[in-house]
């Protein structure tokens, strides 16, 4: 079992993100882009960072790299792919997962410890949680307001699509606890393949090592464990 996380120039979250699965014992490498994916790639990690700058829009450069057709083929195949961060704009923009995500509304990059709400725990990347358990996981983004018109957006509500709502400690949704405007408050949805593809904008590689203090973001990472 390896997840291939996928690195491009400008990720930084990638070494982060193999040393979290590995904590907990799932194996990983890092791959480079130009490199293409390995033959025995059994998941895959598109990490956070400022691939190619965000020049255009964070995420639209890395979306065009070669390997993104086979991160496209892996998924039609069935193979789990999470992004995060960085990652969810390039599986936006790569059109992996709907929607898009665009400038903060308040046109600044924001670096904090947010509560999200699990609104679907029926996927590889919830099923460690309850519906409706309120998790704490670090966002770092200039370019994380969720936007999607309104008819998909309601699409993706009735189809349980919505994985994360940024919420307050106690789990309800207020204007105040989305910390960048997104539509419906939402922080993470699940693809067009199916639920084994997925994005979120949140850090769980960056709540997972006990030693820096939150451990919440463990079990969507442990998605990648196989059955
Ligand atoms: N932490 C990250 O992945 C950064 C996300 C992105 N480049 C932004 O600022 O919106």
């Amino acid at each position: 079992m390896t997840v291939a996380v996928v690195q491009f120039g400008g990720s930084n979250c990638d070494r982060d993100t193999v040393q979290a699965l590995e904590s907990l014992g799932i194996e990983a490498e890092r791959v480079w882009h130009e490199d293409g994916l390995p033959a025995d790639v059994e998941g895959i990690v598109l990490p956070g960072g400022f691939s190619y700058g965000d020049y255009l829009r964070a995420g639209a450069m890395a979306a065009h790299s070669p390997i993104m057709d086979e991160v496209r083929d892996a998924a039609v195949a069935g193979t789990p792919v999470l992004g995060i961060c960085n990652g969810a704009q390039i599986g936006c923009e790569a059109s992996l997962t709907p929607g898009a995500f665009t400038t903060n509304e308040s046109a600044r990059f924001q670096c904090e410890h947010v509560h999200v709400r699990v609104e679907n725990a029926d996927t590889p990347w919830t099923r460690q949680y309850e519906e409706g358990d309120v998790i704490e996981l670090p966002i770092a983004h200039g370019e994380g307001r969720f936007e999607i018109d309104d008819d998909r957006l309601e699409t993706l509500e009735d189809e349980g699509r919505v994985l994360f709502r940024y919420c307050e400690a106690d789990g309800t949704v207020t204007p105040e606890a989305n910390p960048n405007g997104s539509k419906h408050s939402i922080a993470g949805v699940t693809g067009e393949e199916g639920d084994h593809v997925a994005v979120l904008m949140p850090h769980p590689e960056r709540a997972t090592l006990a030693d820096i203090g939150v451990t919440d973001g463990q079990g969507v990472l442990e998605g990648f464990r196989a059955d």
